[in-house]
């Protein structure tokens, strides 16, 4: 679904600006395994997912281990080809006319990611100020005291200090690298981000103070989110609606039915286990 923006006498032509800020259509993927000394197999992993999220939207994306979640998301954040299908960020698409992806300096900056694995994440030679200024020289051409500035604001923005500037990721715990990620994520002032289980290591406090950080620049800046997770409880709290993602496969979920037994027993096997499993721990 696209709109056509205003345009003056004289300026370029108007751009395609999209409703979505983040679109897949009929998306497939299968990567191929093996070769050399072994057999190639082939394994499709996506099968025609269609998903769109509007800007302040937040859409969870829940399913096991290995459904294809983080698949989606690479190809979504316009890192990956679908093999099938189109992704789109800012209601262009991700691809060039051969396939190849080819995300434009715009769509790069609109959509970033936090993934689960905050060490891996990040460059350790670099100090916790240069991972945020990053995208912040970048994007933002910010440089001086106005890039100093803005890294500490973000860093207290994520319950960091601004003296956590000059430590080295060696410095700081799991929880705090994850923190660091979060506030790299939103330094280029993201249209969309991608949470890529970007919350499980963190305490239920600094969530609960990432949570109300995130919901805040969704109301007032209208940014969306792409809540990838197994945990039925964060989704109920912070999401507009969830799907799952069952063997490659997006179906909507209403999170509201899990505070029925019946609609539980109903659930596809995968997520009926997940709901089980969680329920205990719900509050309903
Ligand atoms: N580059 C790749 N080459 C081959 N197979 C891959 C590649 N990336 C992912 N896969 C396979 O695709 C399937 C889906 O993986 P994916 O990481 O998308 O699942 P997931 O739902 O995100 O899992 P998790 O919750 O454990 O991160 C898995 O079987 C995985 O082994």
């Amino acid at each position: 679904m696209t709109t056509e923006t205003a345009t003056t006498p004289g300026s370029l032509p108007p751009k395609r600006e999209s409703a979505f800020v983040l679109e897949a259509k009929g998306v497939t993927k299968t990567y191929t395994r093996g070769g050399f000394f072994k057999r190639t197999e082939e394994v499709p992993v996506l099968h025609g997912v269609d998903l769109a999220i509007r800007a302040g939207e937040c859409v969870g994306l829940i399913g096991r281990s290995g459904s294809g979640k983080s698949t989606l998301g690479r190809i979504l954040l316009g890192l990956e080809a679908p093999c099938g299908g189109d992704a789109y960020i800012l209601g262009r698409r991700t691809t060039d006319e051969k396939g190849r992806v080819r995300p434009d300096r715009e769509q790069r900056r609109a959509v970033q990611v936090v993934f689960q694995d905050a060490v891996g994440s990040v460059n350790p030679r670099l100090t916790a100020g240069d991972i945020i200024a990053e995208p912040l020289r970048n994007f933002e051409r910010l440089s001086g005291d106005a890039l100093s500035e803005r890294v500490a604001e973000l860093l207290v923005h994520v319950g960091l200090c601004p003296e956590d500037a000059a430590k080295h990721p060696a410095c700081f715990s799991g929880g705090q690298l994850q923190r660091i990620s979060i506030a790299r994520a939103l330094a280029p002032r993201p249209r969309c981000i991608i949470l890529d289980e970007a919350l499980s290591s963190l305490d239920m406090l600094v969530q609960a103070r990432i949570l109300d950080l995130l919901d805040r620049l969704r109301r007032e800046d209208g940014v969306a989110y792409l809540f990838v997770t197994h945990d039925l409880r964060l989704v109920k709290l912070f999401c507009d609606r969830s799907v799952t993602m069952e063997r490659g496969r997006l179906e909507p979920f209403a999170i509201e039915d899990l505070a029925r037994r019946e609609a539980i027993r109903a659930l596809p096997g995968d997520l009926r286990e997940l709901a089980s499993a969680m329920l205990p721990a719900m509050p309903i």
